[in-house]
Order: C-alpha cells, then structure tokens, then sequence
C-alpha cells in the first residue's frame, strides 16, 4: 500500500451530462463505485467526496464517504475538504468522471513527488488539475482564496510549489491509450465510454 490518501471528488453539478454522472454506471457499476475499486488496490485511506453521501449505494473496503465542508459547489470545495479530512499527508484527487484512470501511473507519479506542494500533468499545454496529488501544505493558500471568493483551481496554482509533470512519454510508458485523462462530461462521451469498455475488454 502506498502512503498516500485518495479523494474521488464527486460533487458537481452534471449539468452538461443531464443527471447526477457520479452514479450513471458502466457494466453495472458507477463511475464513482469502479474508481474506488481500483484506487483502494493502492491505497488504505480513499475518501468518496460530495454533497450527499446518501446518494451512494455502494460499499469499498478501505473506502469512506465524506460531504463537502462548504456548500459552493466546484471541485476546490472537494479538494479543501480532502485535504482536512485525509490520513497521510499527500492525497491524490481525481474526479468521479475518470473511471478508466490507471493505477500503475498514478503510483508512478506519486515517487516523483519531492518538495512541491502539488503536482499536475501537462498535456498538450493542458493542466489537468484533477487529476494529481496536493499536499497538505497547499491547504492553506487553497483556503485562502476560496475565502476570497477564487473558485477557479488554476486561478491558484502561481502561489503554490506546483510540479508540472510534462512528459508524455512517462504517461504514455503507463497509460498508453492515455485513458486516465478521459473525462465524461456528456452523454456522447458515456457512449463512448461505454464504446471503449466494451471494445477493448479492459478491466476498468
Ligand atoms: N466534492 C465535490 N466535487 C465537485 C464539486 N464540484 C464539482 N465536483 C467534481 O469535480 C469534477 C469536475 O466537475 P465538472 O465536470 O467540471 O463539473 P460538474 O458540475 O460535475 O459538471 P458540469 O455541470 O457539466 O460542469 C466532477 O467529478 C465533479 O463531481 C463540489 O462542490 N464538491
């Protein structure tokens, strides 16, 4: 097991996908249920993070269920309430509409945390802010601006000791199909998804 905690923010709005996509379900479970599957394989401390935790009807060992601390919704409410309520001190965030990420490259990407506060994958000059690792020490400066109303992640990051991991071919020599990075926003991406699942008979 690795020392690090995990929070599968699941707390938005869904407004482009039409319903809660937290729960929409992939060969019987839901994106928030197979991502916390895979993530206790790596890790003891995995906290399911959003609104209402009785939406859930599902039980991971190793897995807790936490509501957010603030009523805003974006995902630095997610990650602020991650931050206070994890075991160890660095905490891996992804977001719930991630269900094929790859667990072999977040653990990779884990040993190349050093002194920074954060670290971020670049891809394509994309920062892909949900799908990283955040220390505790960033809590404060997160804190502080979502008391000064900035909401927008990367709106921060110039204050912090951010890592940008901008190396394909690292991702690429882990998660070939670059997988990790697909997000379902829509319902054309969850036919997709499905698409995918069901084509290359991966285990997700
Ligand atoms: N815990 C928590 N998670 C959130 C919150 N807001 C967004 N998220 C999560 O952050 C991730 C990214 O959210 P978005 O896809 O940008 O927003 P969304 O509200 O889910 O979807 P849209 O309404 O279509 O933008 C998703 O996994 C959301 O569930 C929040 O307030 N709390």
């Amino acid at each position: 097991m690795s020392n690090f905690s995990c929070a599968i923010l699941a707390g938005g709005q869904s407004r482009r996908f039409g319903s809660d996509k937290t729960l929409a379900k992939i060969n019987g479970k839901s994106f928030t249920e197979i991502l916390a599957e895979k993530l206790c394989r790596i890790s003891d401390d995995v906290l399911i993070i959003s609104k209402d935790s009785s939406k859930f009807d599902f039980n991971v060992e190793s897995c807790r269920f936490v509501d957010d601390e603030y009523e805003q919704q974006c995902p630095l409410v997610g990650i602020i309430t991650g931050l206070k309520k994890c075991k160890y001190d660095t905490l891996f965030v992804v977001s719930a509409d991630s269900p094929f990420i790859n667990i072999n490259l977040v653990k990779e990407m884990y040993k190349l945390i050093k002194n920074g506060d954060v670290l971020l994958p670049v891809i394509d000059g994309k920062i892909y802010t949900l799908f990283g690792f955040y220390k505790k020490s960033s809590l404060k400066i997160l804190e502080f601006y979502f008391e000064k109303g900035v909401y927008r992640l990367l709106d921060i990051y110039d204050d912090l000791n951010v890592f940008y991991l901008d190396n394909l071919e690292f991702i690429l020599e882990y998660d070939k199909e670059m997988l990790s990075f697909l997000n379902i926003n829509t319902r054309e991406d969850y036919e997709r998804a499905k698409e995918i699942a069901q084509k290359s008979g991966l285990e997700i």
